[in-house]
């Protein structure tokens, strides 16, 4: 029986049930923190969009959110099973009740980091959907600069669609440094990454307000076409390929006969290679059909360049990746 990309059970849905972490979710924090060392030093976190609580279980495991001084709040529209160690809000994080309620926690003691995994309820129609999503990132922004403090991070789901940018330049505006992050455990086939927000710093005489929305940008969907300083274009980093749960790729399958079987998905191939890369990977099936040395290099397996539009011209096929 082989396994579809529809099949949700992958590696890490199967590895976050022995571990007992609530949705394989946990495995995109444990993967960003990996890159970019997101807990060292923190003992305060907020976690946004936290249900059902795989992001708060991992904060409360690696800052130890049950010792003194040391705070999870989570949030959700949603109730949660309790997690020791943190503090559950339920509410809606776009609503200024809710965001009132989350500050009073940092009051005189600011948040070291702020994490938001929010997605609002797909639509299927992509700009709704990308809409919606900008919205709760602002709505998640507007309450870290109200309870991060200088040189904290923030780090929050995006998704990479046509106006993407507008996003990072708002939140390039608050950080010093702003990063487009893709774990290995977040699916191919998904539009998601996260910014990854380090070194919080607001403009001098910035006053955080709630009730003004944090988009000063004007709606031009001439945006991406800007220019000069106003353009910002962003590190994308991925991330989650070394990691040590990550490194027994197998997992078992179960056959129609009610055996089972260790299937181990093949490797990704690696990202930039040059046509003498092309021809290698071709060697290993990585490519499926011929390759040709006046196709400009490639730049990512994933985005393969177009075939040259002449009789002997070859077309370059990616395999179907792994979903994981
Ligand atoms: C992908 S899940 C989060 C998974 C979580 N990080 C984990 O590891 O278990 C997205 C969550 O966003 C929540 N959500 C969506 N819009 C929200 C809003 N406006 N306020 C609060 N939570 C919201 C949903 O209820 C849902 O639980």
């Amino acid at each position: 029986m082989g396994r579809t990309s529809k099949d949700k059970r992958d590696v890490y849905y199967r590895l976050a049930k022995e571990n007992g972490w609530r949705a394989r979710s946990a495995f995109k924090l444990l993967q960003l923190d990996e890159q970019f060392q997101l807990f060292q030093g923190v003992t305060r976190a907020v976690d946004l969009c936290a249900a059902p609580g795989s992001w708060s279980q991992v904060l409360s495991q690696k800052i130890g959110g049950q010792g003194c001084g040391h705070v999870v709040v989570a949030v959700d529209l949603q109730a949660m099973a309790p997690i020791p160690g943190v503090v559950q809000i339920q509410g809606d994080i776009t609503q200024l009740s809710t965001a009132k309620e989350i500050i009073q926690h940092f009051e005189g003691c600011p948040a070291d980091l702020v994490v938001c995994d929010g997605a609002p309820d797909v639509t299927g129609l992509h700009d709704v959907d990308e809409y919606m999503q900008a919205q709760l990132l602002l709505a998640a922004l507007n309450i870290a600069t109200h309870v991060l403090k200088p040189g904290g991070c923030f780090v929050a789901k995006i998704f990479r669609g046509r106006d993407v940018t507008l996003l990072y330049s708002q939140l390039r505006v608050f950080f010093s440094s702003v990063l487009c992050a893709k774990p290995r455990s977040s699916r191919n086939s998904s539009i998601e990454a996260f910014a990854v927000c380090q070194s919080y710093d607001p403009p001098a005489g910035f006053t955080p307000d709630l009730t003004r929305p944090l988009l000063d940008h004007s709606y031009d969907p001439d945006f991406n076409q800007l220019d000069g300083p106003s353009r910002i274009i962003v590190p994308f980093v991925t991330c989650g390929d070394l990691s040590s749960y990550d490194s027994d790729r197998s997992y078992p399958l179960d056959l129609e006969d009610g055996s089972e079987y260790k299937y181990t998905p093949p490797t990704q191939p690696p990202i930039s290679p040059s046509y003498q890369e092309a021809c290698r990977l071709k060697k290993k099936g990585w490519l499926a059909k011929e390759i040709h040395p006046q196709h400009h290099p490639i730049s990512r397996v994933d985005t393969l360049p177009q075939p040259l539009a002449t009789p002997e011209s070859h077309t370059l096929l990616a395999p179907e990746m792994e979903d994981n």
